[in-house]
């Protein structure tokens, strides 16, 4: 079965005048990864579908979407699967590609149907694309590394960059993930934007009772949202995207618009923040 929500874009104005209620409608994803089901979000940022595969054991097979106005959810879109459960198979254009912990297999447009079996647990991001970039299985030890932070300021980190130019083609889709180093729980701060491309977050690996205070809105507008276990968030493009965790977690990002540049960030100077 497959279930799709859609979320409209709303201006910083709009986001600005909402309570707590309002921002979760609007951006924060909970529900995911339920046993037997695929569930994803339209986004109507940048038009990023983003959700979710736990097939069980047994096989769940992801093809056409209403929302995506095509026969297949492929033929005009790539995708990101990153397994965060134990490994397991996916199966797309004729190929099974087996998925461990931590891994991510790309898919390029007009792939067709896609087949998630076995324990994963499976996060799909999906962006619109305009040519056919090979499928291919990224692991760990190809991913680029890039270590931030400090103890001392809580935020000692390494951004695993998976879906990145330097890795793998993609057409607009850039996504990894970033772990923290013990006791350090600062995510993305010092804070940025980046208005070219919208974000979206999936939190996991946090322990049961535990948050993270994710953070969002432009920089002199903060509003928070309190995040638990394999939630996701969608980060608009005017929004900051950084949070707190009251224990350890990894989240996952990903990124769709107009670049794929990493790197192009608009930082936010702690005064600024509001
Ligand atoms: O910990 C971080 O800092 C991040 O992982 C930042 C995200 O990757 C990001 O916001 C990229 O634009
Ligand atoms: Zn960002």
């Amino acid at each position: 079965m497959t279930q799709t929500e859609t979320r409209y874009a709303i201006d910083p104005a709009s986001a600005r005048s909402l309570d707590t209620q309002g921002l979760r409608d609007h951006f924060h994803v909970g529900g995911l990864f339920a046993p037997g089901e695929i569930r994803l979000v339209y986004s109507h940022y940048d038009r990023l579908i983003l959700g979710s595969a736990v097939p069980a054991g047994g096989a769940l097979v992801l093809d056409h979407v209403a929302e995506a106005g095509t026969p297949s959810i492929l033929a005009r879109r790539e995708m990101g699967v990153l397994n965060i459960g134990p490994a397991g198979e996916v199966t797309v254009g004729g190929e099974t590609h087996r998925i461990g912990t931590g891994e991510i297999l790309y898919i390029g447009m007009g792939s067709g149907p896609v087949t998630f079996a076995g324990e994963g647990r499976y996060y799909i991001l999906s962006a619109p694309a305009h040519r056919i970039c090979p499928t291919r299985l990224v692991t760990a030890d190809i991913a680029r590394r890039v270590e931030m932070g400090a103890k001392a300021t809580a935020n000692e980190r390494v951004i695993m960059q998976f879906l990145h130019p330097e890795v793998v083609e993609t057409c607009q889709l850039v996504m990894g993930y970033t772990r923290f180093q013990e006791g350090s729980v600062w995510n993305t701060m010092p804070a940025h934007t980046h208005d070219r491309r919208m974000e979206a977050y999936l939190y996991f690996d946090l322990a049961e009772g535990s948050r993270v205070f994710h953070l969002m809105g432009e920089p002199t507008e903060t509003r928070h949202i309190v995040m638990g276990n394999e939630e996701a968030v969608i980060s608009p493009p005017w929004s900051i995207h950084a949070g707190a965790g009251t224990g350890a977690y990894t989240f996952c990002w990903a990124m769709a618009g107009d670049n794929v540049d990493f790197t192009d960030m608009d930082m936010v100077a702690m005064e600024t923040l509001r």
